[in-house]
């Protein structure tokens, strides 16, 4: 903790909001350069990675590494030179004035001069029948992370737009055959994409279709899947009672979600940092060194929360980093400024 308090209690120099790959590689850089950050791990501590059971792509594990290793690893790391985490949700943030003030949902108060929103973007669930049990044993939110384990299988890609074709096309590269399963009759995939993936002879569509269930074990990963089909168009908000659906399971050994992520950033919905349409926040480039820096002056973001192109693994631990040493040169130019002798008249 750090010696300088002010009325309202003890302002740290760093706050990491979230304990993903982007929060942990954060809190290796701000500890090893002695900012002693805190890490507030939110409602998934150790964020996406936990759960998958492996990673092949991350860099310096020849033969993969399990998700909840890797951020097991990453937690000691940063708690070895000096990160300290907690429990913690951020609810609110008031970021008008240094030093930043993050009210917690258990009404506890932090205050920090530099802060970094490392909150992911949480991928969107369809709600089928065992999604819970499945996700990360054969069930995914990720092609280009997961699709490598399907060689040779049939799989189903759920969604319908850009990023569910790019799904499907990067899938079609290892599996047999690739189902897009789509709830209404058009796709909503911009016309290149749609064309590449209807063009493709291993990717077929299911159209008016929405997956009900999911069919398999942790022991055997997914095996099938129910889907159920509307002959007259999508009805609207699951089938009502009544209406006319074909249910059939088919056998397939993966089923891919790919019907968008949500940006964590509500807590900062209500301050200056900028969002994009899609609550995603901003990058601005106001300071030629700081590549995290947010619209608002000692506040960075890195990861998923800020970046709906590559959402991986390796780019948000390295977007971490950065954040990290950004937030360490603001933190160095805010003393130097405070130094500076005030010029007499
Ligand atoms: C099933 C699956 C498999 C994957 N496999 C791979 C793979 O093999 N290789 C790969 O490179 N990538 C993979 N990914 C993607 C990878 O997990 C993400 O790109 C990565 O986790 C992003 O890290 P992040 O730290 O930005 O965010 P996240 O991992 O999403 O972490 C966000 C953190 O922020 C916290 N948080 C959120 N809101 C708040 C709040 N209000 N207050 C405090 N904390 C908050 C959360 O609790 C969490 O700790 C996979 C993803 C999934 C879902």
């Amino acid at each position: 903790m750090n010696e300088e308090t002010d009325a309202t209690g003890d302002v740290r120099d760093v706050v990491i909001v979230g304990s993903g790959v982007a929060g942990l590689s954060a809190a290796v850089y701000a500890a090893r350069a002695d900012l002693e950050p805190l890490v507030l791990e939110g409602p998934e501590p150790g964020g996406q990675l936990t759960l998958t059971t492996d990673v092949e792509n991350y860099l310096g594990f020849p033969e993969g590494v399990g998700g909840m290793e890797l951020i097991k690893n990453g937690t000691d790391q940063a708690e070895r030179f000096g990160a300290e985490f907690t429990h913690g949700t951020v609810e609110n943030a008031t970021l008008e004035e240094r030093p930043s003030e993050l009210e917690l949902s258990n009404g506890d108060v932090l205050r920090t001069r530099a802060l970094i929103v490392a909150s992911g973007a949480s991928a969107r669930w369809v709600g089928a029948d065992s999604e819970d049990e499945l996700m990360g044993y054969g069930l995914s939110t990720c092609a280009t992370c997961d699709g490598a384990f399907h060689r040779g299988d049939d799989v189903l890609v759920v969604g319908g737009g850009d990023s569910a074709m790019e799904e499907a096309l990067f899938l079609a590269k290892f599996a047999d055959n690739v189902t897009v399963v789509h709830r209404r009759e058009e796709l909503r995939a911009s016309e290149i994409m749609a064309d590449r993936a209807r063009d493709h002879e291993d990717i077929e569509f299911r159209w008016n279709t929405e997956l009900e269930a999911i069919h398999g074990s942790q022991e055997d990963g997914v095996t099938g899947a129910t889907l159920v089909s509307h002959p007259d168009g999508y009805p609207g908000e699951k089938a009502a009672s009544g209406v006319d659906i074909d249910r059939a399971t088919v056998d397939v050994g993966g089923v891919f979600y790919a019907i968008g992520h949500t940006p964590n950033t509500e807590f900062v919905r209500d301050t200056p940092v900028e969002l994009d349409d899609d609550g995603y926040v901003r990058i601005t480039d106001t300071d030629a060194w700081a590549t995290t820096a947010t619209a608002v002056s000692g506040v960075f973001a890195a990861g998923d929360v800020m970046d709906p192109g590559y959402q991986q693994a390796i780019t948000a631990a390295g977007m971490g980093s950065m954040a990290a040493l950004d937030a360490e040169e603001w933190l160095e130019t805010a003393r130097l400024r405070r130094q500076k002798p005030t010029a007499r008249a």
